[in-house]
């Protein structure tokens, strides 16, 4: 089952629908903090516990929370600044059998988070921000209730302190900022709380864990694909970009280059034709372009030709930073896939003319503009094609190293190669990507991280 992400808008439309289908807010709160209540009662095992109630919902599953621990038998200190100010929030206040008071200090060992949810609307101050302070300070074991409080629902950036907390519990569906910087780094271990709501056309989705396959009985070079990277100025990016396709799957991988690559694998096909002529192999699958191109006059024409050739693209680097509509025309732009880390993703919106602020929507406002797939990675990757967008659970930091990029467009050029369509090549490639990064442990090269994409493999088939 795919797990929807959803915006604040969508989640309320979601629950409204649930309302016009019979289940109450009340309910919907009830399940909602009961079913926190299970998960905060796993992680306290007994010990005291501190709840934080704000105002809205959020607050009011605070207090279904506390309600359900103190029946349980936990001593449960409740602060709450205000009184409720919605009607289910203050019917879940009369529910609660026990005392409130406004502030702290709290000296409970663990801490849920019921302050604000996804109804955070202005910059957090006062003695709700004095509580965040005190949380963060504090070394308790920190729960967020459906997001951190501080932390805006859509887009993941903050309106007061965030805490680091060690688990965070999405209530009904996932919201954006699970999946983006800085909030998704800070939430600790992630759970989702079903309360079955409606969320079947939803157009954002959390990524699951790609299913893929040994070659076919049959099987033999050419049917499992054949990769084209083609190489420019710089001969290291496209090597790295080879190193990693050729263990992502592909049958073959052949590397476009006229300069000399001393340092190449053997086992690496070098084709020293003249581009166009190479570019008339029917055998070729997808091509990648863009690690080590350049920016020059001849770079450009080798982009132009890789994008003319009619062939599956992936283009990462420089051939985002060259790409302009120009180049684009007459391509059909269902068979590429764009790379961008932020900088190049705001280069790829300034030539198309997208105006759009943040990753997110940048991504989706050049997708939309252009018919690519974009595939804006970082700590915080989104993959946005044929009117969806994925979210991905976090990678490990050690991919902020050079080369990293490189090897993550070749596994995307063997994926695609490999009958996958763009937006199915990207995801593979992402969780290749991860899984290739947790194999190889801390402080590793680029060309490490390739050669762990063998045995990341293993993992998926
Ligand atoms: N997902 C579900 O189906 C359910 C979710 N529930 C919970 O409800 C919250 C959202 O509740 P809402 O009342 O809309 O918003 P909040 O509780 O987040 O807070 C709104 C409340 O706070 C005031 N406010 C906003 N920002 C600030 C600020 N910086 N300083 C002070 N006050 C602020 C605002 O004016 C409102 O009064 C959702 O996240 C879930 O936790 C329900 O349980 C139902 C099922
Ligand atoms: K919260």
């Amino acid at each position: 089952m795919s797990e929807a992400v959803l915006t604040v808008a969508q989640m309320v439309a979601a629950e409204k629908a649930a309302m016009a289908a019979g289940t109450s807010e009340w309910e919907l709160m009830l399940k909602a903090g009961q079913g926190a209540a299970q998960w905060v009662h796993r992680a306290a095992g007994g010990r005291p516990v501190t709840v934080l109630c704000g105002p809205g919902n959020n607050g009011g599953d605070g207090y279904v929370i506390a309600e359900d621990l103190g029946s349980r038998g936990y001593d449960v200190d409740v602060i709450a600044p205000v009184e409720p100010s919605t009607d289910t929030a203050r019917t879940a206040r009369s529910q609660f059998g026990g005392d409130t008071r406004e502030q702290g200090p709290f000296e409970h060992a663990i801490v849920v988070d019921c302050l604000f949810g996804y109804g955070l609307s202005r910059q957090v101050e006062g003695v709700y921000r004095e509580l965040l302070e005190e949380l963060s300070a504090s070394d308790c074991f920190k729960i967020a209730i459906d997001v951190p409080s501080a932390v805006r629902s859509d887009c993941g950036s903050t309106l007061g302190p965030l805490p680091r907390y060690d688990l965070t519990l999405a209530l009904g569906a996932w919201k954006q900022a699970h999946f983006l910087m800085p909030s998704m780094a800070m939430m600790g271990a992630k759970e989702l709380i079903d309360l079955g709501l409606p969320l079947d056309d939803a157009h954002g989705v959390l990524s699951s864990r790609p299913a893929l396959s040994a070659p076919a009985a049959d099987a033999h070079k050419y049917t499992r694909g054949l990769v084209a990277v083609v190489a420019g100025e710089m001969p290291g990016a496209p090597l790295l970009s080879c190193e990693a396709g050729m263990r992502a799957g592909a049958g073959y991988v052949k590397l476009f280059s006229d300069r000399s690559h001393p340092d190449a694998p053997a086992d690496l096909v070098i084709v020293e034709d003249d581009l166009d002529e190479a570019l008339e192999d029917d055998r070729i699958d997808a091509l990648l372009v863009g690690p080590g191109l350049g920016r020059g006059e001849t770079s450009r024409e080798r982009l132009a030709a890789a994008l003319t050739s009619g062939r599956q693209c992936v283009l990462d680097a420089d051939a985002l930073h060259l790409l302009d509509d120009d180049l684009l025309e007459g391509v059909d732009p269902s068979r590429i896939l764009l790379t961008p880390h932020e900088g190049e993703l705001a280069a790829l919106c300034e030539s198309f003319g997208v105006e759009a602020d943040g990753k997110l929507d940048r991504a989706r406002s050049l997708s939309a503009a252009t018919g690519l797939t974009v595939l804006a990675k970082g700590p915080d990757t989104i993959l946005v094609g044929e009117g969806t967008t994925l979210f991905f659970p976090q990678g490990s930091s050690w991919l902020s190293v050079a080369g990293s990029g490189d090897v993550l467009a070749g596994i995307c050029a063997t994926r695609l190669a490999g009958s996958r369509s763009p937006m199915e090549a990207a995801q593979d490639a992402v969780w290749l990507h991860h899984e290739a990064a947790r194999l190889a442990g801390p402080a590793f090269t680029a060309l490490q991280l390739a050669h762990c994409v063998k045995p990341a493999m293993a993992s998926f088939l």
